[in-house]
């Protein structure tokens, strides 16, 4: 992807009094009393709001929450506005609408460096549609665009896609540049040796990553349900551990085609199994090869811990996307939290690692680890498809710097 122009060229003669369409992701957890449960969504796109006000701009905030089908009271962005308040400094406006007459009075009213947060985008149908009409209308409120939302960049809808036609210049933000230095320039043009690490639950989700790190890493070490399926591959009894039956051969042949690109996988040697899929199972830690009838892998084992950490000790650069186990209960989260302290202990050596996003990131918070890592991506879906080599819209539509 062709080096985009990014929100800091734009110096204050740019900048002063105009007003920004400035699409971030504040698509954060709400618990059922509406109180934001994890604000990192939030603080990672506050760099660039602030670099605009700093600079006399009027910035207008646009995001979706969730995925409502019309307007729905429940994905209002109304819980947002006080967290953005305290963290901006200023006191947040918000409209009760993205478009239309009220949004246009509010605007008009915005002070140089003040800030107006409009209503979830996805409340009207034609966002997601990316229908031109509604994207006209969204840049016609300003007249510059700036898109930080990293975590939505892989949606080609009006807000992240279809306005950058209409409303130039259309730059990244902050966030958005370092996700892509990290996601694509980091691992691109890797120090190594290069290790990924790859988990979570199914294979089927995560081929595309798989097939397009073995083509760049020096080591893949797999967690996570998928192993079972490469363990079934391999002729080994996996018990009621999850196996994708129609993945064997593809799991036979990403097997080959890391031995044929000279890359060390390591599946783990051993497991810790459970007799039902509870918090509360009973639990045993076996060989990978002696998984019994009725029982199912849900963690890594202790040795597999002790192998993954050594193989990473002799890398420069990790990135790793999906849990070891399911971390969810306390009793399988050993291997993921094993994970995320070794890659800690690796920042503090100099080694860049790279969090890409989802379940992995919820873990590396789980343990306090989070501001150890040398980048932790804010988007689960966006970052596995950059991580496969697919162009995200969202950027695309950006102006070549
Ligand atoms: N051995 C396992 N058996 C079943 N599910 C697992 C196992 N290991 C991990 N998981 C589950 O995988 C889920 C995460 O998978 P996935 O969505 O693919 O990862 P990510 O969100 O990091 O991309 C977690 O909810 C976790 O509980
Ligand atoms: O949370 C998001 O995606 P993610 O859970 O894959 O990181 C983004 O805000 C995108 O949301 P969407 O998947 O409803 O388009």
């Amino acid at each position: 992807m062709a080096t985009k122009r990014s929100v800091g060229d734009l110096k204050e003669a740019d900048l002063k009094g105009k007003k920004v369409f400035v699409r971030v992701d504040l698509n954060v957890p709400l618990d059922d009393n509406l109180n934001i449960t994890d604000d990192t969504r939030i603080r990672a796109a506050i760099p660039t709001i602030k670099y605009l006000m700093g600079h006399g701009a009027k910035v207008i905030l646009s995001s979706h929450l969730g995925r409502p089908k019309g307007v729905t009271p429940k994905y209002s962005l109304k819980p947002l506005v006080q967290r953005l308040t305290e963290l901006l400094g200023v006191t947040v406006k918000m409209a009760n609408d993205c478009i239309g007459e009220e949004v246009e009075k509010m605007l008009a009213e915005i002070p140089e460096g003040g800030v107006l947060l409009l209503e979830n985008v996805r409340f009207h149908k034609e966002e997601e549609k990316n229908e031109p009409e509604f994207a006209k209308k969204l840049a016609s409120l300003a007249d510059l665009y700036v898109n930080d939302a990293f975590g939505t960049a892989h949606r080609a809808h009006a807000s992240t896609e279809g306005v950058a036609k209409y409303l130039k210049p259309s730059v990244a933000g902050f966030l958005m540049q370092k996700e892509l230095d990290y996601l694509v320039g980091a691992v691109s043009n890797p120090k190594r040796p290069f290790a990924a690490i790859v988990g979570g639950s199914k294979v089927s989700s995560k081929i595309g990553v798989i097939e397009s790190l073995l083509e760049n890493v020096n080591m893949l070490l797999l967690g996570g349900g998928m192993i079972f399926t490469f363990y079934k591959a391999q002729g080994l009894s996996v018990g009621s551990s999850l196996v994708e039956e129609d993945k064997l051969d593809l799991a036979t042949s990403l097997l080959e085609k890391a031995k044929s690109k000279g890359v060390s996988l390591i599946l783990p040697s051993d497991v810790v199994i459970a007799d039902k899929f509870a918090a509360d199972a009973n639990s045993k830690i076996v060989p990978a090869s002696c998984i019994p009838d009725g029982w199912m892998g849900l963690d890594i084992g202790p040795d597999s811990i002790k192998a993954f950490g050594e193989a990473l000790d002799a890398t420069k650069t990790v990135i790793w996307n999906g849990p070891m186990g399911v971390f969810e209960f306390d009793k399988f989260a050993a291997g993921t939290e094993a994970i995320a302290k070794k890659l800690a202990d690796l920042s503090g050596k100099g080694v860049t690692t790279i969090i890409g996003g989802g379940d992995s990131v919820a873990a590396v918070e789980k343990v306090g680890l989070a501001d150890k890592m040398s980048h932790i991506s804010t988007g689960g879906g966006a970052s596995l498809e950059l991580l496969e080599g697919k162009p995200l819209p969202g950027v695309l539509a950006l102006d070549d710097a």
